[in-house]
């Protein structure tokens, strides 16, 4: 065995750049801009000094909207995933450039083209999370309307990827490129790639989608899972399931890596760390964000309730979400949802804010410690293979990676846990991810059997 070789099983890291939400506390004097370069900048290089294996951004596709007007109690807007990721390519040369982008309203070729180019130019670095989000209120910015049952939604991202695969795939090594040809029905198309492979052959594969349907989806077609089970006992339930469902699909176990989002409180001491837990709660949790979480759900002005007294005793004024009320939020019914929280808070004695605090975040809760704690912690995670990495969610940008790189990071790589240099120049060497779903035999690839012409 090599010197080098690890003997203790090992984690990653990502970061997860959040943009519109209200776990990034934007308002410290310290924090950044969400539309600056210079917050990606500064978060990106961080990440890579910390040997973090990708930089990760989320997309949403129009802006939250709230009683009838833009959502604005956190920040709202963010540039182009592929745009930014572009830029911070030229500012980076190690780190892993992931960008999430919807299978639903993007149209294959020209996203296969995009995805490629970034991967090409950053030397194989890039990643596409795949998202499936289909309401009619986001697709009437293309037109389109509600033009996918959401029952369809996993049917019509597994004719996309396949599409954006086979256009990625359609250049040879031996100079021959091969004629993509789909119909789906939802779209009807014939042509070529217009790139060659990178070092990394094609972007890697991330899926972000909690359903069954998405799980399943991930266990056939993805290469990383992003999900939001963060905490030990829902991480190991949920990699259970998961490579449950990756050996159902024909794939070795580890094929498909997890990486949970999740947020990490740090200082010297437990105690010290508790404190600043709360602080960053009672930041991210103001008495307005609270009162407006559960207005989405009542569909009307709060207002006159204490954020610190019990949940609302009257009921919601609507009977279904409506789909500009977030994500989360899709076609609840409300007076159930209302019920079901009222009966919860008054049974754990919460009130409005505390409530929210506990159901609030998309995460599971964080991880709060001293460095050692949590390093000792961390290395139980990678002993039982619980995940293969954290999706870093920072609170604070751009400075909140700060204490994970110089202390967090130091601590682990002691414990043997955390990689202490890159293994390679790509992505997919980061992740110790095996050759692209495609490339594993000739037979595998759809496109080898269409007609060819020669590159010249
Ligand atoms: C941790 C996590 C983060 C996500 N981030 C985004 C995002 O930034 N943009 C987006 O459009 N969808 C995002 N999604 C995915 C959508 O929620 C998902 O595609 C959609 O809800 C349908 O998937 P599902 O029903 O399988 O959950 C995320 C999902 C998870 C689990």
């Amino acid at each position: 065995m090599s010197a080098d070789r690890p003997t203790r099983n090992q984690i990653q890291f990502g970061v997860f750049f959040q943009g519109v939400n209200f776990s990034t506390i934007w308002t410290e004097p310290e924090s950044g801009s969400q539309t600056d370069f210079e917050s990606f900048r500064r978060v990106a290089q961080t990440a890579e000094r910390g040997l973090f294996s990708a930089f990760f951004l989320g997309e949403g596709l129009r802006l939250r909207e709230h009683l009838g007007r833009l959502h604005d109690l956190d920040v709202a807007g963010r540039p182009d995933a592929q745009t930014q990721l572009a830029a911070l390519a030229a500012v980076t040369s190690k780190i892993g450039l992931v960008a999430t982008q919807n299978a639903t309203y993007n149209d294959p070729f020209d996203l296969a083209h995009r995805l490629q180019s970034l991967d090409l130019l950053s030397g194989g670095r890039a990643a596409w999370n795949i998202v499936t989000t289909d309401n009619a209120w986001t697709g009437a910015n293309f037109r389109r309307g509600g033009y996918l049952d959401h029952a369809d939604r996993y049917t019509h991202a597994e004719q996309v990827v396949e599409t954006v695969r086979a256009v990625w795939d359609s250049w040879d090594s031996d100079d021959r490129a091969h004629l993509v040809a789909r119909d789906f029905g939802a779209f009807d198309v014939r042509g070529l790639g217009r790139l060659p492979r990178s070092a990394q052959e094609h972007p890697v594969l991330f899926q972000a989608g909690d359903s069954d349907e998405g799980r399943d989806f991930a266990a056939r077609s993805a290469e990383v899972i992003f999900s939001a089970h963060g905490l030990f006992e829902p991480a190991k339930a949920f990699a259970e399931d998961i490579r449950r469902r990756t050996v159902a699909a024909g794939r070795p176990a580890d094929d498909l890596k997890i990486f949970p989002g999740q947020q990490f409180v740090l200082a010297e001491t437990d105690a010290e760390a508790r404190d600043k837990a709360i602080w960053v709660r009672e930041k991210q949790i103001t008495p307005a964000t609270a009162l407006a979480f559960l207005e989405n759900i009542w569909g009307t002005s709060l207002a006159a309730y204490d954020p610190d007294g019990p949940l609302p005793d009257i009921d919601p004024v609507v009977e279904v979400t409506g789909e500009t009320r977030g994500a989360g939020f899709r076609a609840k019914k409300t007076k159930e949802t209302a019920d079901a929280w009222r009966e919860q808070a008054a049974a754990e004695n919460l009130s409005i804010r505390e409530f929210v605090f506990k159901v609030g975040g998309r995460l599971e809760g964080g991880i709060i410690g001293s460095y050692q704690t949590v390093a000792d912690l961390l290395a139980r995670y990678a002993d039982e293979h619980v995940v293969d990495g954290f999706n870093v969610s920072p609170y604070l940008i751009p400075t909140g990676l700060d204490d994970i790189v110089d202390r967090l990071v130091p601590e682990l790589q002691e414990r043997g846990v955390y990689p202490t240099e890159y293994r390679g120049d790509t992505l997919r060497e980061h992740l110790g991810l095996r050759a692209p779903l495609t490339r594993r035999g000739a037979d595998a690839d759809p496109s080898r059997q269409t007609p060819s012409f020669d590159l010249v």
